[in-house]
């Protein structure tokens, strides 16, 4: 079917922006072509990603969550790629579910590739979603940075991640180009890649280059997997303890709260911003994205 009419919202939590395609019937092809058309800053809309809003019945990969979860987050990468989470994504998605009305403040499920998650949608306008647990895969893997290089901590929060402490976050570099991960075997759909340094007690800044987007202000799932790597160097593991810990992970884009609970469960919390709504170009969209 040629698309020629596209409503869409701009939206962002801690300045990890996305394009949201409302479309409940999933009547939209989105390939990633089009995708990559609609996040390019230059020619298009601009963001990290899209976040395509379809009722879990109305997706192939949602259908069996559709009794738990209403809502699907069929989340894109800027580059068109496909992931299976995406932390601040799903709170811009929550906004968005009760800016459109479909929900009200309070707690609701949106249903993910990466599982129902469990969502708090808190009137003072912050999010709290609840990520599950992070997979600590044993292998060990190295982070390059030009002529420096660092062990990273390799954490799944359903999507891949490699979390390297270094001194100052400037040794991150540019984050042109995603930076080597070796052995690069680990991480064979590649791997969010997070710099992490110190700045107190339970409270560390970050720097991220993300799978299929680049450098970005900021990243969710990747905050998780920085706490969680930060938690167990600093022996405060919450099942070892018995006590949950909150970290307080300061981005470029904002500051994100990580609260690891003894039974392994992550809540993440933090703002979630509609900026703008709008309508597609008809040619635009025919010619251009679609065509
Ligand atoms: N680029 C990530 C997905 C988006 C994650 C990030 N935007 C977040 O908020 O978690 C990946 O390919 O796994």
């Amino acid at each position: 079917m040629t698309q020629t009419s596209l409503s869409f919202l701009k939206g962002h939590g801690t300045e990890n922006d996305f394009v949201i395609v409302p479309d409940p019937d999933n009547a939209v092809e989105l390939p990633a072509s089009a995708v990559a058309k609609l996040c390019d800053r230059r020619a298009g809309i601009g963001a990290d990603g899209v976040l395509h809003v379809v009722r879990s019945a109305a997706h192939p990969e949602a259908a069996h969550l559709a009794d738990e979860a209403e809502w699907f987050m069929d989340y894109r990468n800027s580059d068109g790629s496909v992931a299976e989470m995406c932390g601040n994504g799903v709170r811009v998605f929550a906004r968005y579910l009760q800016y459109a009305g479909h929900v009200e403040p309070g707690d609701l499920a949106v249903a993910t590739r990466g599982g129902v998650k469990r969502v708090h949608l808190d009137k003072s306008g912050d999010v709290t979603v609840s990520m599950g647990r992070a997979l600590l895969p044993e292998e060990q893997v190295t982070v390059t940075v030009g002529e420096r290089a660092w062990p990273a901590r390799n954490v799944n929060m359903g999507n891949p991640h490699a979390v390297a402490f270094v001194e100052t976050l400037d040794h991150a570099g540019k984050l042109l180009d995603p930076p080597p991960v070796s052995p690069a075997e680990v991480y064979p759909t590649g791997v969010n890649v997070e710099f992490v340094v110190d700045r107190g007690p339970r409270h560390v800044a970050m720097r991220v280059h993300e799978r299929g987007s680049g450098e970005t202000r900021s990243c969710g799932t990747g905050a998780c997997a920085v706490a969680v790597a930060a938690i167990r160097r600093d022996g405060a593991d919450p099942s070892v303890t018995g006590q949950p810990v909150t970290y307080t992970v300061d981005l470029p884009g904002g500051t994100l709260l990580i609260t690891e609970h003894p039974d392994g469960q992550i809540d993440m919390t933090g703002p979630a911003v509609i900026v703008a709504t709008g309508e597609f170009d008809t040619t635009w969209l025919t010619e251009t994205v679609f065509g």
